[in-house]
């Protein structure tokens, strides 16, 4: 993104001169910039397993047009949870304005469940963008610092997916992700996209596909342990890890064999939805950490398509 698109996308408050501080973003900017990347996610294919723009995957229950339908509401909930956090709320605070968020996803979507987990961690990297200064070294390391304890010993449902994926499995699953500072964002998807972008100069998508596939390769995804159980995360794993191994985006033909990736997984039902929401995630850290160099067309298309 240019810097002047940046602005555009992500205008910020006036920065503070005595200080030199970074100035934070609006948290209308930060709510914006989220729901783009919950945009641009669903506008990327091949994604194995997982609805996009060109095919529902593994899904009855999704479409595209839901999961914008899903994405747009949510915005101001982003912009909530942001201004919220930057007037200093605790976890408790922060909580209630994801739970409302939830509430409004599945008034949205006649009750299916879209974007829990993105609802969950991105809002907490739109709490952390708020609150955004010279001091932190990343979103992850603010969510971690100032409510990762909270986040650990918070309320978990016994039985949803991820809990009972926790147990039976021992995956940490979204909420170890974010009270850990997202090691998967800044350690897997971030710099796949990186490296997308190196192989693939003037394609984005190809970028997001590099970096879907890394997260799949690395995440111990609790919705593809719920459908498929250790086998299918270990059959998706090596099958992600092998395309990368044959050069990712940068080797020829990739796109018709990420393809053959996604229609294998359909046909096991496999469907990575953490690594979809962490994909979102690692779009949100780079385009707030390090506007210059993140997707200027990507974002305006992002907010054309609807
Ligand atoms: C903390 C909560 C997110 C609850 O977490 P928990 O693990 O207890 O519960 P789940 O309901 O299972 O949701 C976790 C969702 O997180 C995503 N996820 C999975 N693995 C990981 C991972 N390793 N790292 C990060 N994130 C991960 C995933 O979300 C996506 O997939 C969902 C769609 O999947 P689908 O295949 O359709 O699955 P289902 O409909 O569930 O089942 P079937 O179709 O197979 O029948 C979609 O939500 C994506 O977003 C997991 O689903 C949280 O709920 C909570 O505490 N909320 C309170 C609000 C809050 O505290 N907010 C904080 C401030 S914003
Ligand atoms: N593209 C996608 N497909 C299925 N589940 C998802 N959850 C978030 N994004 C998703």
């Amino acid at each position: 993104m240019s810097a002047a698109l940046a602005l555009r996308v992500c205008p910020r408050a006036p920065q503070n001169p005595a200080s030199g501080e970074k100035a934070a973003l609006t948290p209308e900017a930060i709510g914006a910039l989220a729901t783009a990347c919950l945009r641009l996610e669903v506008e990327t294919w091949p994604k194995p397993g997982l609805v996009s723009h060109v095919d529902n995957g593994s899904h009855a229950d999704m479409d595209a047009a839901l999961l914008h339908r899903s994405a747009g509401g949510l915005e101001p909930f982003f912009a909530a949870i942001a201004k919220a956090a930057g007037a200093g709320a605790d976890m408790d605070r922060l909580r209630g304005v994801g739970m409302a968020a939830e509430a409004e996803m599945l008034a949205a979507t006649g009750g299916v469940n879209t974007h829990r987990g993105a609802i969950f961690g991105l809002g907490l990297l739109c709490a952390a963008a708020a609150l955004r200064n010279a001091r932190e070294p990343t979103l992850g390391a603010t969510v971690s610092r100032r409510w990762g304890r909270a986040i650990h010993e918070g309320p978990a449902a016994p039985h949803s997916h991820g809990s009972r994926a926790a147990r039976r499995y021992g995956a940490s699953g979204a909420r170890g992700e974010a009270a850990t500072g997202f090691p998967s964002v800044y350690g897997l998807g971030a710099p796949a996209l990186d490296e997308g972008l190196r192989l693939a100069p003037h394609d984005p998508e190809a970028a997001r596909v590099q970096a879907i596939f890394a997260l799949i390769a690395g995440v111990a995804d609790t919705n593809i342990l719920h459908r498929g159980g250790a086998e299918g995360l270990a059959f998706a794993q090596r099958r992600a890890a092998e395309f990368l191994d044959r050069g990712g985006v940068g080797a020829p033909g990739w796109r018709e064999r990420a393809a053959r990736v996604h229609d294998e997984f359909v046909a096991r039902r496999l469907s990575p939805g953490g690594s979809a929401d962490l994909l979102s995630m690692s779009l949100f850290v780079r385009a707030v950490e390090r506007p210059a160099r993140s997707m200027r067309s990507e974002f305006d298309h992002a907010r054309g398509a609807q």
